[in-house]
């Protein structure tokens, strides 16, 4: 099926979320990251522009709300890191017909349908698509078309280093603040703060539920930030 495919790396999510450790358990931060994974699902099932999904995960768990919302999955054995997830999700595009790629990792869940599909638009005339994360200089979606034509490089300040490889590559991406998109959560302070865009409602609910049972604590915040 021709058009752009969504790639989705998805690690266990029994390990996910090492950086909340400090605020969650391990069950909290595995339950987090399944409602966050459904909202994303959701989100990638609503949006318009989309031709397919292929999650990367060697999770028995993520594989089977995968296979439910008709997504292709790609087994991850090694589960060497996002970019090596990413990489086995373009290399399986490869022998399909698809136009162009766009990254979305699974901790996005307030990405709205209209956000992913504004994402294709401008991949109709870019080749290159970025969305940063608001806050931490990450990459939050990458689009790119065809799906081969650059290594995906995620990873601390990953948006500096995309921007640097399109245009080291001749290519002058399309860089899209989107509110719902570039909110993602990794470190403790992420859990507090309220997030514009889709409805991620499994998301929204499981931070209520934390809000009204843990006042917020500052100094586990402030631990984080002195962190190396
Ligand atoms: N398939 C696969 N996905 C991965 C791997 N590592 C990270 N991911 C996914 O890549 C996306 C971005 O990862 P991170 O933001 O680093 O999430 P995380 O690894 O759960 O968070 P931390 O443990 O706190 O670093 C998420 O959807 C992860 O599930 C991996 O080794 N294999
Ligand atoms: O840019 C990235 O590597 C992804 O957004 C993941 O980064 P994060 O670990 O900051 O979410």
């Amino acid at each position: 099926m021709s058009g752009y495919w969504a790639i989705v790396p998805v690690k266990r999510l029994d390990r996910a979320k090492s950086r909340l450790s400090l605020l969650l358990s391990r069950a909290e931060r595995q339950e987090l990251a399944g409602a966050m994974l459904r909202d994303v699902f959701d989100v990638l099932v609503g949006a318009e522009r989309l031709s397919g999904i292929v999650v990367v995960t060697n999770d028995v768990q993520a594989a089977e709300l995968a296979s439910g919302i008709g997504a292709s999955v790609v087994p991850d054995r090694l589960e060497a890191g996002t970019n090596e997830a990413v990489r086995q999700g373009l290399e399986w595009l490869l022998g399909r017909d698809c136009e162009g790629a766009i990254v979305v990792p699974g901790d996005v869940p307030f990405a709205s349908p209209a956000e992913v599909d504004a994402v294709a638009g401008a991949l109709d005339a870019h080749a290159v698509v970025l969305v940063p994360a608001l806050r931490d200089g990450g990459t939050n979606m990458l689009g790119l078309r065809p799906s081969n034509l650059m290594e995906p490089a995620f990873g601390p300040d990953s948006f500096t280093r995309h921007l640097a490889m399109a245009r080291a590559a001749g290519i002058t991406p399309r860089v899209l603040h989107l509110e719902g998109a570039g909110h993602d959560i990794d470190v403790s302070s992420d859990l507090f703060c309220s997030a514009e865009g889709g409805a991620a409602a499994r998301t929204r609910a499981f931070l209520e539920r934390l809000a009204q049972n843990n006042p917020v604590p500052a100094t586990a915040w402030l631990k984080e930030e002195l962190q190396p």
